[in-house]
């Protein structure tokens, strides 16, 4: 599947503008971004039920919308999982699956069937949706889409109304099936552990236009701009000044290739990347090239989170707060002084906005 310039103006704002991405069969792509920003108008485009100003949207190659061409939704080959899209409740489990079949009784016997093998539903096969758990319910909706074959489908927060544990395995089951059956995948979701669980690429969106695609590896290891590195996990942010292509920061200097000299610059590093080392009678650990200048703080709080201890430090630098996430052998007591070091190739340095 293929979109181009998908745009949407709702009250005078684009809420959707030019946003262009492709998402090859057997591929999942996720559209990530916080509420709002446009994720959902942009599925409802694609699907047909919603209309855009400009674009494109191609299945297999054949246009089904442009500013001339509005193929309805029911003729796209596009399947559609919500997380409302609910199971017909007065049809049985093997009618709603069959529900959008053509072809003779048998033949939709046999693909309901192997549908419901497939997602490990065949003894519910008798029940009505409201015998069923919300897992159940999924896997059934799920057997319901792809039984037409669609060429894409769309998901929008398809399994945020299940609970954790089950969550994941449904996810990773969904996939699998999708993936057997060489389908196109773009799923809408604000969570980033979602996107980076199931996503084979991101697309990250703010505002309406995505800023940011690639593998979740390199989305999350090289953000495009600040609000990119924070939208995945806490950040710490240092400021500093370009002077000859480096900045000089406490904790010793950074690359900025390219930058100007007297850019402000946002030095943003992530919390586990912080290392902590003991104070040794008011100085700290070795530089190293890997680390650089350890710089001294003060705890301020820790928390125990099981695998990890959350830990913020007053910096002594400038008073200001950076946190780190450390083994959780470390639990250091508030008051205690601390130096930090930062894993230098985990920083980004960006020009400040
Ligand atoms: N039919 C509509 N009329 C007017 N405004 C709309 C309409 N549909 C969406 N919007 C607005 O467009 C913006 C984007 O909405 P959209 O639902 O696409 O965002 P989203 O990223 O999917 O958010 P969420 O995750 O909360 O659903 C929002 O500000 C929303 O209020």
């Amino acid at each position: 599947m293929k979109i181009r310039g998908l745009t949407r103006t709702f009250g005078g704002r684009r809420v959707v503008d030019d946003v262009s991405l492709s998402v090859m069969p057997g591929q999942v792509t996720c559209l990530l971004g916080p509420s709002g920003c446009g994720k959902s108008t942009t599925l409802r485009m694609i699907a047909g039920v919603e209309n855009p100003e400009a674009g494109e949207v191609r299945v297999d190659g054949q246009v089904v919308c442009d500013r001339t061409v509005r193929v309805p939704p029911e003729a796209r080959s596009i399947g559609l999982m919500f997380q409302d899209f609910a199971l017909f409740p007065h049809l049985d489990v093997a009618r709603n699956v069959g529900f959008g079949l053509s072809g003779s009784r048998a033949e939709v016997r046999a693909r309901v069937a192997e549908l419901l093998e497939r997602v490990g539903m065949s003894d519910h096969i008798d029940a009505y949706p409201h015998e069923l758990s919300g897992g159940e319910q999924q896997r059934v909706a799920l057997a319901r889409a792809i039984a037409p074959r669609p060429r894409v489908m769309l998901m929008d927060e398809p399994f945020s109304g299940l609970d954790d544990r089950l969550r994941d395995d449904i996810r990773d089951e969904t996939l699998d099936v999708l993936k057997q059956e060489g389908t196109a995948v773009l799923l809408v979701t604000h969570e980033p552990a979602e996107a980076m669980r199931m996503a084979d690429e991101i697309a990250l969106m703010r505002d309406g236009r995505i800023v940011q695609h690639g593998a979740p590896y390199n989305v999350y290891n090289a953000p495009a701009d600040l609000a990119a590195a924070a939208f995945f996990s806490d950040i710490n942010v240092i400021r500093g000044e370009v002077r000859g292509a480096l900045t000089e920061t406490p904790f010793g200097q950074f690359l900025a290739p390219g930058l100007p000299d007297g850019t402000a610059v946002d030095i943003v590093f992530r919390p586990q990347h912080v290392r902590i080392d003991f104070d040794r009678g008011g100085r700290g650990p070795h530089p190293t090239a890997e680390t650089g200048t350890p710089a001294r703080g003060v705890v301020t709080r820790a928390r125990f989170m099981g695998a990890e201890s959350l830990v913020e430090f007053r910096m002594d630098f400038d008073g200001s707060i950076l946190k780190a996430r450390v083994p959780s052998v470390f639990l250091p007591r508030r008051g205690t002084a601390l130096w930090l070091m930062v894993r230098r190739d985990r920083c980004f340095v960006f020009p400040r906005r």
